[in-house]
């Protein structure tokens, strides 16, 4: 068997996505993601996903060339490359990233963000040469399915006029009974039995309202609500003891460990955050203060699914849950999420998805949810199969692109709606 590395393929596309609101904007009609593909001497191709941003293809592409000639299973040896790749300083603003949705923005977050979607390709390809699944590689599943929520947004029934992109049959959903009749078609759809509703779009009691009217449509079923960042420590406040009673946890209601130390120590419902620790360098400040009882990760940023697995390790440590975030993703990905989860003895809550919103994918088959689970493949790698003419299809419309959805902005996708947008300053309310 020869492992060794003799090609990488780099593919950009664009991925439909429905106008799902948030707390900065609107989603664009179509996101950028980058398709990663290594072949063994042997012939054997191992595929990955992630990110599509220019600043991350600026990255993946030095980074490819790197890796030819390395075997598939020097996993560890991703991150000396990743170290050796030089971050352009103008790419990273120490801050925030797509309006904070993905936390800080460091140039190690960015060089991890890339080497997850090598790992990703580097394991399915492994797997493949081996004989075994993804799974097998990180030790072995303890469980046969893994769980998702539904994700509710607030969404408009299209893009705004003369915007191209393509028509969903979700509907609209701006109040409470939209997004009722919208968790109806999630578990007719699906069977999710957990939701999670995207929040900081409106103003906190109409949000209370939604919640509210899923717990009086889903009586008992776990609830979540996400304004990212959007609420004062008083809102935070104010709203986790109004929904105290029908949440599972609130999920970054306000912006900083600071902040949500603030909210925890004063509130009994569970915090959890995809924004304030989002790096294994925040862990301590955040689990020390107490400002969050459940992580949400995400192998893309955390640097893969190994890591992935190391963050879950610390959690169990600290007596703190974990669980995983989403962002717009394939089904690349959705394999990638569950065979890691499936390893994670200590994964007690529905990992987010936003899979349900992408009508269009890479692979020849989609993945399914039954009862709102994913079952845990024991196909050898990944156990997806690339669908070279759609990737070709979606390459195209990247290549055809004039270069303004290549990096995905939601406040400029709204500003074709409302030419006065502007990124809402935090707290929100
Ligand atoms: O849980 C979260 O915070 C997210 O999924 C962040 C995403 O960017 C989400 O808000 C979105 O796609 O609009
Ligand atoms: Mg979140």
């Amino acid at each position: 068997m020869n492992l060794a590395i003799t090609d990488v393929r780099l593919t950009p596309i664009l991925v439909a996505d429905p106008p799902l609101l948030n707390t900065q904007g609107v989603h664009q009609p179509y996101t950028p993601r980058l398709i990663v593909e290594v072949e063994t001497a042997d012939g054997v191709t191992g595929v990955g996903e992630t990110y599509g941003d220019t600043k991350y293809l600026e990255l993946a592409r030095p980074f490819a060339e790197r890796l030819i000639g390395r075997q598939v299973s020097d996993l560890n040896g991703l991150f000396t490359i990743a170290d050796q790749t030089a971050v352009d300083s103008s790419r990273v603003s120490g801050k925030v990233d797509v309006g904070g949705l993905r936390g800080v923005q460091t140039a190690d977050k960015l060089r991890l963000s890339v080497v997850s979607g090598f790992e990703v390709a580097c394991l399915d390809a492994l797997g493949k040469s081996l004989g075994l699944p993804v799974h097998a590689l990180l030790g072995g599943k303890v469980r046969d399915a893994v769980e998702y929520s539904a994700y509710l947004f607030y969404k408009w029934a299209g893009h705004p006029e003369g915007v191209p992109g393509e028509q969903d049959d979700w509907g609209a959903a701006i109040d409470p009974a939209g997004i009722v009749e919208q968790a109806r078609r999630f578990t007719e759809r699906y069977g999710f039995t957990s939701f999670k509703l995207k929040g900081g779009v409106f103003p906190p009691e109409e949000e209370i309202a939604a919640v509210r009217a899923l717990a009086a449509a889903f009586p008992g079923h776990p609830l979540r609500l996400d304004p990212n960042g959007a609420w004062s420590v008083a809102t935070s406040l104010k709203v986790a003891k109004e929904l105290g009673d029908v949440l599972e946890y609130l999920e970054d209601p306000a912006l900083g460990t600071p902040a949500m130390a603030e909210v925890a120590a004063a509130t009994g419902v569970p915090l959890a955050t995809n924004m304030c620790v989002t790096t294994f360098a925040e862990i301590q400040e955040a689990f020390t203060r107490g400002a969050v009882q459940v992580v949400l990760s995400d192998h893309h940023y955390w640097g893969g699914l190994r890591n992935t697995q190391q963050l879950a390790a610390i959690c169990r440590t600290f007596g703190v849950g974990v669980s995983m975030h989403s962002n717009t993703h394939l089904g690349i990905s959705l394999a990638a999420m569950t065979h890691v989860a499936s390893t994670v003895p200590n994964l007690h809550h529905a990992c987010d998805s936003h899979y349900p919103w992408q009508a269009e994918d890479v692979l020849t088959e989609r993945l399914t949810f039954d009862d709102g689970k994913v079952t845990v493949s024991d196909a050898p790698g990944l156990g997806v199969t690339l669908d070279r003419e759609k990737l070709a299809f979606l390459h195209r419309r990247w290549l055809d692109d004039d270069g303004s959805l290549r990096e995905r902005d939601d406040a400029a996708a709204m500003r074709w709606a409302d030419p006065d947008w502007v990124t809402p300053s935090v707290p929100r309310w």
